[in-house]
């Protein structure tokens, strides 16, 4: 079981005295470490995960796999195809089994992408987790599930906790959902679809799908493991996502870094007039932290993609900015931080579903920026953000890692800022306070 990150603790941010100037290497993408853990616990022969991310979610869902039969070997190793040294998991497919219990955390990869792959266990699989996933919205992957032939037990919520009757197999085939809550949905049963008899073919009839760049990381990595997709990008009809049965290779797949968690570092280069070089930056990712080179850019800073990595540099002013930020939600709490030090106000739009999320994060912000002396106001799907001049508190982060991070960047710029429970941030980033404290040289 993973450990419980609720602390009352505070920790006192780090205050800035300079311009930052700075190398970070930031650890492995929790988006892509979770989509490799699912694709090669379901492949047809072992497989390797170079420089993984370990923090919560990603050790949660290990542990979920080696619950369901699957054998995780962690090692170290002295080289990699173009990864270089480091951490490396082994992954060993077998039948899955059941029963078994899993712990989801407030992990969305874990909650979502894993009742699927129950459904192909030769038994029970419990999944419970903690409080706020009892709130997380599941029912498109419960409804589906269930559609395609399996069954579920469950609270009649649509959510945590429920219990699925693994068959050995599923059905599979067509199916709508709404996954205007959560591109996870789709992502999760894309991910298990090879494994269906007749593989599977998902619908979104919703509104506004968020996290597009997701569901284009889910179906890039099926396609690397040699699965079939159709996509609405590949000539399919809108909205429409078709995975054709198969087996699936194993590979061996050198992590790229968690761009949303470099995100705190540049945000930090941004508001000093500093520099910081993120390592392995991708040249071509599906990482909604992509978007940071242009969104950051816009907030008045300026990068440059270089053979070692990317270099980000701040001019010393920030600027506000108006976005629809429905494609990279994950970003809003850092990109709220920094406009909140603007020198002029910020729209950010698109983000409704974000109130679903680790906890409901436009009322955690404003609520948080504002005890600061700010004046932030929620909209319908979204945030605005008027600068003000802000001054020390508690930013409290309600057991959301972003939150922390968040609170981090205000800190650099406001002194006398304490971050609540800043081990939260172990959901994704367990190393964040020595890395923060590192970047500062402190
Ligand atoms: O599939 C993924 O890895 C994720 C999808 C997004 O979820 P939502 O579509 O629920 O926002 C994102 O916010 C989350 O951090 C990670
Ligand atoms: C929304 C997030 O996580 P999850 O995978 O739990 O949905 C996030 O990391 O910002």
């Amino acid at each position: 079981m993973a450990p419980n990150t609720a602390s009352t603790a505070l920790w006192p941010a780090p205050h800035a005295s300079g311009a930052v100037d700075a190398t970070v290497h930031v650890p492995g993408s929790k988006s892509v470490t979770n989509r490799a853990l699912v694709l090669a616990a379901l492949a047809s022969e072992p497989g390797w995960l170079r420089r993984p991310l370990r923090s919560r979610d990603t050790l949660l869902m290990a542990g979920a796999l080696r619950a369901m039969g699957v054998e995780i070997e962690e090692t170290v190793s002295s080289s990699s195809s173009g990864g270089g040294a480091g951490e490396a998991w082994r992954v060993l497919p077998t039948g899955l089994r059941g029963p078994a219990t899993v712990d989801v955390g407030n992990a969305g990869t874990v909650m979502r992408f894993l009742p699927p792959v129950a459904a192909l266990a030769d038994g029970p699989i419990r999944f419970d987790g903690d409080p706020r996933s009892y709130e997380r919205p599941l029912h498109g992957v419960i409804d589906a599930l269930r559609r395609l032939g399996a069954r579920i037990d469950d609270d009649g919520r649509g959510a945590l906790p429920l219990t699925v009757h693994g068959g050995g197999a599923l059905d599979g085939g067509p199916v709508s959902i709404d996954a205007s809550s959560s591109s996870q949905f789709v992502s999760a049963l894309l991910l298990s679809g090879p494994r269906f008899n007749q593989g599977v073919e998902v619908r979104h009839t919703g509104t506004a799908l968020p996290s597009m760049p997701h569901i284009r990381m889910t179906v890039d990595m099926l396609r690397a493991v040699g699965a079939q997709v159709d996509t609405p990008e590949s000539g399919g009809e809108p909205n429409v996502w078709r995975v054709t049965p198969g087996a699936l290779l194993g590979r061996d797949l050198t992590i790229e870094p968690d761009l949303s968690n470099a995100q705190p570092f540049l945000a930090a280069a941004l508001i000093t007039g500093g520099k910081v070089l993120i390592p392995d930056w991708p040249a071509r990712t599906t990482q909604p932290g992509d978007r940071l080179r242009e969104i950051f850019t816009e907030m008045g800073g300026s990068c440059d993609l270089t053979e070692f990595g990317l270099v980000f540099t701040g001019s010393g002013a920030v600027h506000g900015i108006d976005v629809d930020l429905s494609d990279v939600g994950e970003l809003t709490p850092g990109i709220a931080a920094v406009a909140a030090l603007a020198d002029s106000p910020s729209t950010l739009r698109g983000v409704a579903h974000l109130r679903l999320h680790e906890t409901d994060r436009l009322a955690a912000l404003t609520k948080e920026i504002n005890e600061l002396g700010g004046d932030v106001t929620e909209t319908a799907d979204g945030l605005h953000i008027r600068p003000r001049t802000l001054h020390g508190g508690t930013f409290h982060t309600y057991e959301d890692h972003r939150m922390a991070t968040a609170g981090a960047i205000i800190g650099l710029a406001v002194e006398g800022v304490r971050i609540e429970n800043v081990a939260t941030t172990a959901k994704t980033l367990p190393d964040f306070p020595e890395l923060w404290t590192g970047m500062l040289g402190q």
